[in-house]
């Protein structure tokens, strides 16, 4: 599989998620602009992939403008920030990680800028390490509850390519291969922006586990009929009482779940959780461009002028989850008490927006 991204020499190297699984092509980010862009492109997507760059980004900021007096740089890097949190609205492990990097930056900030540069630099590799343990453990965890011999399946890609490495539901997918349950995937082509059938099926192919692909509109047929015994999704966004952001779809596959006792099960990480706020409602639900809806892969196929929503995420309700997967184990409903106490570790994770 290949790298979500890296850092080599003074340059962000993120594989170009946009054009896989036709082309593999690498997107180099050379300043924090780059990475701005490259997140809201969706050059590199995914909750965590996306905070572990912008991670990067900060980095990238605070060496651009190392050689300003110290009041310039933080005041630059400052602003860098905001313009990096602000790519893109719903997964809150963006914020998470800048908000990270800013805590690092000042608990430091009385040392020369060339030691907060290399402590910066420090703090995202860990940001970057710590997620591949993270979904390793999330795997871990999530293989439990998964049947031998299960069909499961999975929305959008919350795989290696979301994350810096392994994945969260395809973490947990990739664990119970690993463990010999010979398991099947059903992955839905996750209409606009395909990640589905472009990356999840891209993912699942290269490592050799069984996978089919189905258009989104063909779940409702397979919970129906008992083909799916369980349904395993990623989250971008994970409230205080456990309704949960994550691609659209998600919550008209909760509903089918719940209609047809199918276990549901959201996998993420801790970082994806906003102890902030009491439940979905607060959460900010971004709109993508309508060119995503009226055209595929470049070509149109919707008149001009047709009016388009486009949602890039729901909400699913706490009550249709059947089980938060997390690296420290498994919240079961009712969630407010167990997401509560993973609050403490949450590392210096108080993302309070205001950056
Ligand atoms: C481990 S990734 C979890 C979520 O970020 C994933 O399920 C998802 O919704 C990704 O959306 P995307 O718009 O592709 O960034």
């Amino acid at each position: 599989m290949y790298d979500t991204l890296k850092f080599e020499g003074d340059t962000l190297i993120l594989i170009d998620q946009r054009k896989l699984p036709q082309k593999v092509e690498f997107f180099k980010c050379r300043d924090y602009r780059d990475v701005e862009f490259a997140i809201a492109d969706m050059v590199v997507r995914g909750a965590p992939a996306i905070g572990a760059a912008g991670a990067y980004g900060v980095y990238l900021a605070a060496s651009e403008f190392k050689n300003n007096s110290e009041e310039v740089f933080f005041k630059k890097v400052k602003e860098a920030n905001k313009v990096l949190v602000k790519a893109r609205p719903t997964a809150v492990n963006l914020f998470w990680a800048i908000n990270r990097m800013e805590q690092a930056m000042k608990r430091n900030r009385n040392k020369p800028v060339s030691e907060i540069l290399e402590i910066l630099r420090e703090e995202a590799d860990n940001i970057a390490r710590e997620d591949v343990e993270t979904n390793q453990a999330i795997g871990k965890f999530g293989n439990e509850v998964i049947p031998q011999g299960a069909t499961i399946l999975t929305h959008c890609n919350a795989g290696a390519l979301a994350t810096v490495g392994y994945g969260t539901a395809l973490g947990v997918i990739r664990a119970a291969h690993e463990s010999g349950k010979n398991i099947k995937v059903y992955a839905d082509e996750t209409r606009p922006r395909l990640q589905g059938a472009r990356l999840t099926a891209f993912e699942l192919v290269e490592e050799g586990i069984p996978v089919t692909l189905i258009a989104d509109s063909v779940a409702a047929t397979l919970i129906r009929d008992g083909v799916i015994d369980v349904i395993v999704v990623g989250a971008d966004r994970i409230a205080s009482n456990g309704d949960t952001a994550n691609k659209i779809g998600t919550f008209m596959l909760s509903e089918l779940a719940v209609r047809f006792g199918v276990p549901l099960y959201i996998a993420a990480p801790v970082s994806t959780i906003d102890f902030d706020i009491n439940d979905g409602s607060e959460i900010v639900i971004e709109e993508r461009s309508p060119e995503e809806v009226t055209h595929i892969q470049g070509i149109q196929i919707a008149p001009d002028g047709v009016e388009v929503y486009n949602p890039a995420f729901d909400v699913t309700p706490a009550e249709n989850i059947t089980g938060i997967i997390t690296e420290k184990g498994i919240i079961e409903p009712p969630y407010k008490e167990g997401i509560a106490s993973l609050k403490s570790s949450q590392k210096k994770g108080d993302i309070d927006g205001q950056l």
